[in-house]
């Protein structure tokens, strides 16, 4: 490697822009006050650069890397054995990569406050702990050797980006930061040098690390907390678009926090820098378009907004629905879109797929609803954020953001004051921040989420904008028919839940438990608190998308006179929309009609309705019967696919509901139905699922296939056969920018192709 391997046109792009001119500098002066006196400037300009060792060398990082080596009694020693060429590069470098800072010196014998340049580079700092490294850097702490202050160095290999053909990212990061100094809530950047292998920027330093690792350490944050630092971040975003920035990978990891715990956003690599345009407004201020559309795929796989992925473009509205993103998982402790890889991520983001945990609370629910959305134009602006009830008691014109203390940190508890509903303003009252905020969000069309699976015609699948479910505490519902645990209801997605439902056999409970009933449902309908009601409410209040409401024939026979059973008549019209489960509930708030419902959180629920008053439901064994029930696929670990006349779908997380539809389909189909023991199905189910979990780890990152022109999570599996060679599925997400941006590309375009020609198909 070296500077010999790079072209003339390489060396103009990395050394010119990380110059900083000195007017630039200028602005920093104060800064670099800490750094040298006038002597130690003229001796250290003189100073010899960095070693080909300890600078120069190839990192031994996969990712080739250069991470500077503390400038110890190591780099003396090869300094030592350096030959005479390479210290000549070297103090060539020293001079060429040297920043040069203006510096305010008082003259001693006049005492006059005059200006000099200085030069400033590496053997100005000692080097620390690597504090973290992004896709193409490293970032350093480091100390000025003069006044011991602490600054981050980010470091960055310039055969690495040359390689990779990131150049162009460390440009613009540059630009964006340097349009940006002195910004409040943004990283400052104080200036930028070079030697022969590396660029170095030298950064504010952030003592507390980033927002994600406060995340994971508190778990989530409660609501005060996650006020706090959401006003902070909206500002910052707010900022960043008045002049003209675009952000585009706004996520946890790169929010910093600095000494005082407060925001300062980071890694401007993939902003996108929007030229002036012209204005004629009186105030003089910058004019910038910013919902000009930009065609980079860049990004993170859980932050990324769905226009990127459905329409590929994005303008600085992405910002503001990774903001969402990073609101709900303050309070979830987890990011609204996470699956087991990328691929599967933006289904969930093209479809909007996404689940409110239980005990959510209402107001910060309300918020992230309207910047979940769809469509860009529908999701709220900055100043509809900034006047959102959840901010109601923040002033965003003060200053006060930035300058309170921060709250304690506390993880969040569901409580009886989050759950409260949102308050109501009447339309009169038009002055309270109050009132504008809640007829704002009146104006606001509130999008329905998508069913999370749409492709095939036959399926029966609807999705079901959710009331706020009102769960005051996590619960176990578990209704027994007969000695069997049949179904387990679980509140929330939360994956502890779910870990110990598969290591635990289920609790049994004597009857079943009701989830809470929300008090201003309660008051709304108290004809009749029969179970049918009940699960009417509970249908209305879920916080899931339903994908399967189906009328089924039933037919209840008596425990000991043989199996009763469930059928579903393919007959039978579909729910199409939710306000239908409304049709099927008769004047006395009953369902007229037995119901089949399949739910995204795993509540696979089976409304029976009693047809003799004398046999309890739980003393019902219940068997579905799929009429020309062709094929059955475990599709993955959480959806079975059933072909037929009816093709279907059903998705649930409890393995034991997909266990017990996956045997008695099975046995529909001809097969000698297994003496039904909740143990045994979970043993062979645990089997079934661990050898498909092997199967599918074999195939890296790809998605579990089953059969070629097979549809797999809603695509035909030929779309999602390659493409996920590079990066593994670490807990932190990383930059789409990083990885071959061309695979996900084409893999988007060819599965869309792939869903029309479907669709084609289907219609005819
Ligand atoms: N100023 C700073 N002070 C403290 N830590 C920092 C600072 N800048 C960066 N870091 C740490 O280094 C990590 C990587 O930094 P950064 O995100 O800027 O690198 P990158 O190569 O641009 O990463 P990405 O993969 O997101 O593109 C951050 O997540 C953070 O933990």
């Amino acid at each position: 490697m070296g500077s010999r391997s790079l072209t003339e046109e390489d060396q103009a792009v990395l050394t010119k822009p990380l110059q900083p001119t000195l007017a630039e500098h200028a602005q920093t002066e104060h800064y670099c006050r800490p750094f040298v006196d006038e002597e130690d400037s003229q001796s250290r300009s003189k100073l010899q650069a960095p070693p080909q060792g300890q600078f120069g060398e190839r990192p031994s990082s996969s990712i080739g890397r250069s991470t500077p080596l503390a400038n110890d009694d190591a780099g003396t020693q090869r300094e030592m054995s350096l030959d005479s060429s390479m210290k000549r590069r070297r103090d060539e470098w020293a001079e060429r990569g040297a920043a040069k800072i203006v510096k305010d010196v008082i003259d001693p014998t006049t005492g006059e406050l005059t200006k000099h340049v200085v030069k400033m580079g590496i053997n100005d700092f000692k080097f620390g702990e690597e504090l973290g490294d992004g896709s193409y850097s490293s970032v350093i702490l480091a100390t000025a050797r003069d006044s011991g202050k602490k600054y981050a160095v980010k470091v960055l290999s310039k055969e690495y980006l040359i390689r990779q053909k990131k150049v162009k990212y460390v440009t613009v990061e540059k630009m964006a930061l340097q349009r940006l100094n002195g910004t409040k809530g943004i990283i400052r950047l104080f200036f930028t040098f070079q030697d022969e292998a590396s660029l170095y920027f030298l950064l504010e330093y952030a003592p507390h690390g980033d927002f994600l690792g406060l995340i994971k350490k508190y778990g989530s944050l409660n609501e005060e907390c996650a006020r706090y630092y959401a006003s902070q971040i909206i500002d910052a975003v707010d900022s960043l678009h008045a002049i003209g920035i675009i952000h585009r990978d706004i996520k946890p990891e790169n929010i910093l926090l600095d000494k005082g715990l407060k925001v300062k956003l980071t890694d401007f690599g993939t902003a996108k820098i929007l030229p002036e345009e012209p204005s004629d407004s009186a105030d003089g201020k910058p004019c910038f378009d910013l919902y000009a559309r930009s065609k980079s795929f860049v990004g993170t796989a859980e932050y990324v907004s769905p226009e990127l992925l459905n329409d590929s473009y994005t303008d600085s509205r992405c910002d503001i629905w990774a903001f969402g993103c990073i609101l709900y998982q303050m309070v979830a402790g987890k990011p609204p879109f996470k699956a087991a890889n990328e691929y599967l991520t933006f289904q969930k983001v093209m479809k909007i797929q996404y689940v409110f945990t239980a005990g959510f609370p209402q107001i910060t629910k309300d918020l992230v609803k309207k910047l979940l959305v769809k469509e860009p134009n529908d999701r709220l602006t900055i100043e509809q954020i900034k006047g959102h009830i959840f901010f109601l008691n923040v002033n965003f014109e003060n200053g006060s953001v930035w300058d309170d203390d921060p709250p304690e940190i506390q993880p969040y508890r569901v409580n009886a004051g989050a759950m409260k509903p949102l308050p109501k303003v009447s339309e009169t009252d038009t002055t309270s921040k109050l009132a504008n905020l809640q007829l704002a969000s009146r104006n606001h069309t509130e999008t329905t989420p998508q069913a999370p699976i749409a492709t095939s015609q036959d399926r029966s699948v609807i999705s079901m904008t959710a009331a706020t479910a009102a769960f005051n505490k996590d619960y176990t519902v578990q209704p027994k028919f007969g000695s069997q645990p049949y179904a387990s209801l679980r509140s929330s997605s939360n994956h502890t839940d779910r870990e110990k439902s598969q290591t635990k056999p289920p609790k049994v409970h004597a009857s079943l438990s009701p989830p809470s009933i929300p008090t201003a449902l309660k008051e709304k309908d108290t004809r009749s608190r029969s179970s049918d009601t009940f699960w009417s409410y509970y249908l209305q209040s879920l916080d899931e998308h339903v994908l399967l409401v189906k009328e089924v024939q039933v037919q209840i026979l008596a425990r000991d006179s043989g199996s009763p059973s469930i059928s579903l008549d393919p007959s039978a019209p579909n729910c199409k929309k939710p306000s239908d489960i409304d049709t099927l509930i008769n004047d006395s708030g009953k369902f007229d009609k037995r119901m089949l419902v399949i739910t995204n959180l795993g509540r696979g629920l089976v409304f029976v309705k009693k047809t003799q008053k004398t046999r309890k439901e739980h003393d019902l064994q219940l068997e579905l019967h799929f009429n020309q029930v062709e094929k059955i696929n475990l599709i993955h670990d959480q959806m079975l696919q059933i072909e037929g006349p009816n093709t279907i779908f059903i998705a649930c997380k409890e393995r034991k509901i997909l266990m017990k539809i996956w045997k008695l389909v099975n046995n529909e189909m001809g097969t000698k139905p297994t003496v039904a023991s909740p143990k045994l199905d979970h043993k062979m189910f645990d089997k079934f699922i661990s050898q498909k979990m092997q199967t599918t780890r074999k195939k890296a990152q790809a998605p579990p296939v089953l059969e070629s022109g097979k549809l797999v999570n809603g695509l035909p599996s030929s779309c999602i056969s390659k493409g996920f060679e590079e990066g593994p599925n670490t807990n932190r997400p990383t930059s789409l920018q990083t990885r071959s941006s061309s695979n996900y590309s084409k893999l988007l375009a060819r599965s869309a192709q792939m869903r029309k020609s479907m669709a084609r198909t289907n219609e005819k």
